[in-house]
């Protein structure tokens, strides 16, 4: 078998999704997420002109040795980038590998070792009524878990607060320019305890409770945040501090029981080295699509499960549905599954990407089509196209660039 041709679709059903289709001269088709939010047209170019003329005539099923020339063959290594295009080939050639074999990914996998895979919603509020109200909307649509996100006294916007403009119409938190939002940490961490205790007293001690952090606190910042919410038992304080520095977690776990998940920005094995092996964290973060794909993701797994780490893959609204069925099939067969973020989609993007997975109960299922589950509807995603957007950039009150 060998692939004959190699496509890019840019897409915006309401956000922007980059999409890597392979076909083959058996006419098999393959598709891969090659989506990176903000830098979206950088993977574009690195998959259009410089590894598809590397992919015509080359034998679809040498996943592994595919992988290998493109990392190693591209002398500069690593990189949310270069590994977002890798990711995308990789997640097709399973696509193909599976229907080839007339079997859902996961059986290649593996098999399953549980009957679904456990989700986490996401619930937002610009204050706390309006947060309790977003857990109790999460609770109706099924979801056994939430993120909650809260805004801050003083503070205009909030990461994983859907602010919305004077008509009340959500402003998306991906922008023509970079939206500047306001930060204040103090009052972060003054004001996040409170929103535990509303939440712990309205909804229990037992639903588990996420919490995005999202980069922004020093590492004794973070070690008072995780000890100050202990009493409230979080599932996990996720992204607690910047983690390129990998040793700056010693400070944060020497003085908290709270479980910590970092690694959705990660982008190879590199950057969790000391994370795992100190265990550091109690879950790896990264997606199939930001971690050049299903077969690294599933190294990644393995190595965490020999110091007792769990997988919690990151399922934000800018993983596109195939990212999302490639990661369903993972976490459906291995055995250190944790979670999955699951934010969902629009219904425009549900149609241009038609999936097998399914949301019942706050669970998923990969389902049982062969290869991954998803048809990209091309016309639909040509009826769409790009919109340049950025995320948004963080300051605090005197102006200082932050970590947003
Ligand atoms: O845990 N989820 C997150 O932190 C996400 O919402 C990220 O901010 C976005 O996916 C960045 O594109
Ligand atoms: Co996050």
């Amino acid at each position: 078998m060998k692939i004959v041709d190699v496509k890019v679709v840019v897409t915006s059903p309401g956000r922007n999704f980059v999409t890597l289709k392979l076909t083959t001269d058996d006419g098999l088709t393959g598709l891969g997420d090659a989506t990176l939010n903000g830098r979206e047209l950088a993977v574009v170019s690195y998959l259009t002109d410089h590894v598809a003329p590397l992919l015509t005539g080359r034998d679809p099923h040498r996943i592994e040795d595919t992988w290998q020339y493109l990392y190693r063959g591209a002398y500069w290594r690593r990189g949310p980038v270069t590994m977002a295009a890798i990711a995308a080939v990789d997640v097709a050639l399973w696509d193909i590998k599976a229907k080839a074999a007339g079997l859902p990914l996961y059986q290649l996998l593996g098999g399953a070792s549980r009957e679904r895979v456990r989700t986490y919603g996401h619930a937002n509020g610009r204050d706390i009524p309006e947060l309790l109200d977003s857990v109790r909307a999460r609770l109706a649509e099924g979801y056994q878990a939430v993120r909650i996100q809260s805004g801050i006294p003083g503070l205009k916007a909030v990461y994983g607060v859907h602010s919305t403009d004077e008509s009340g119409a959500a402003v998306l938190h991906q922008q023509a320019r970079p939206l500047v939002e306001d930060w204040d940490t103090d009052a972060y961490l003054r004001h996040t305890p409170t929103v535990f205790e509303a939440v712990r007293a309205e909804f229990g001690a037992e639903l588990p409770l996420l919490h995005d952090a999202h980069h922004r606190l020093s590492p004794i910042q973070a070690a008072r945040l995780g000890k100050d919410l202990e009493p409230y038992r979080p599932f996990w304080l996720e992204d607690c501090t910047p983690a390129e520095n990998q040793e700056a977690l010693r400070l944060v776990r020497r003085n908290t029981t709270t479980p910590l998940a970092i690694g959705e920005v990660f982008n190879t094995v590199h950057d969790y080295q000391a994370l795992i092996t100190e265990q550091l964290i109690d879950y790896v973060r990264s997606a199939v699509t930001h971690f050049g794909g299903v077969t690294p993701l599933r190294k990644l797994f393995d190595f965490a499960a020999q110091y007792q780490i769990k997988s919690a893959v990151h399922g934000p609204e800018d993983i596109s549905p195939i990212g999302m069925a490639a990661a369903l099939h993972l976490d459906l067969a291995v055995h250190n599954f944790g979670i999955q973020e699951y934010s969902g989609h629009t219904p425009l993007t549900d149609e241009v990407f038609r999936h097998a997975y399914t949301f019942t109960d706050g669970h998923l299922h990969p389902g049982e089509a062969p290869g991954i589950g998803v048809e990209l509807d091309e016309d639909l995603a040509a009826a769409h196209p790009y919109e340049a957007a950025y995320l948004p950039v963080n300051r605090l009150q005197d102006g200082t660039v932050h970590d947003w």
